[in-house]
């Protein structure tokens, strides 16, 4: 990895276990601030165990973990959730209108969020305000991601992880999430971890990508490495998928 970047998150010989297993082995390596950074590697690789250790919801077992250069530790947990927002590929709603989920966000801090502000966000997802009174149960899945998605925005999050959220979704849904995405890092310069199978999508979007494999991390790098591994284990993983 590109040492030249200021790190948004750095793991630090980061270690997961649970229920006597090794789920994550001394990770060490950074996420640069500003850019979308991939995750690949076969399923069960420890890549979701990663996502939730960047956001509080495990802590690791061994190992540090800094955001924004201070320990993951000293980060009030709602202020943490807030500052490290998570995007799932199931997007989940409450019952309720769309204008429901995106107060959600700002209700649970006591706080409002105005129509005025929430068309707003509507529109930076690429939805019109006709959606504000739509109840979710009805939204399509890429519109539900959209929703997702501008409710992270709503938090002002500095740090977006985002876990297969395109995987359930048609061609044409999945282009649009793809351009949302790097608009909004763009935009709003939110740094991005980005976990996908699909290696065209971590070739085409993300600006780095961390390889991992059984719990541990075997490459890190530009994204292109994953177009000509020299790695032979990124190579043998790469030649699987694209089998
Ligand atoms: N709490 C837990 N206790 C025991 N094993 C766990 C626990 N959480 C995850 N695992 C195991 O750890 C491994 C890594 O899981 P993880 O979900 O992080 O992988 P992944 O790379 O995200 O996989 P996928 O691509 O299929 O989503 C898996 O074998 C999983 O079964």
């Amino acid at each position: 990895m590109n040492t030249s970047y200021e790190p948004a998150i750095h793991f630090q010989q980061v270690s997961f276990s649970a229920n006597d297993k090794t789920i994550l082995n001394l990770i060490t390596g950074s996420f640069p601030k500003g850019k979308i950074t991939t995750l690949v590697g076969p399923s069960g690789a420890g890549k979701t165990t990663l996502l939730k250790l960047c956001n509080g919801l495990l802590s690791p077992t061994d190992g540090q973990i800094l955001i924004d250069n201070q320990h993951i530790s000293t980060y009030e947990p709602t202020a943490l959730r807030r500052h490290v927002s998570m995007a799932l590929q199931a997007a989940p709603m409450i019952a309720g209108t769309v204008f429901e989920n995106l107060a959600l966000p700002r209700s649970l801090q006591g706080k409002k969020l105005t129509e005025q502000e929430a068309i707003q966000y509507l529109q930076d997802v690429g939805l019109d305000q006709s959606f504000l009174q739509r109840p979710t149960n009805k939204l399509s899945g890429g519109q539900r991601q959209k929703v997702s998605i501008a409710r992270t925005l709503i938090n002002q999050s500095s740090i977006l992880l985002l876990d297969e959220i395109t995987s359930a979704l048609d061609r044409q849904s999945v282009q649009e999430i793809e351009t949302l995405i790097a608009t909004i890092n763009k935009k709003y310069n939110v740094t991005m971890i980005w976990i996908t199978h699909n290696l065209q999508q971590a070739l085409s979007i993300g600006h780095y990508t961390w390889v991992m494999m059984d719990g541990e991390l075997i490459e890190t790098g530009k994204s292109s490495l994953l177009s000509a591994p020299t790695n032979p284990r990124v190579l043998e993983f790469v030649q699987g998928v694209n089998a």
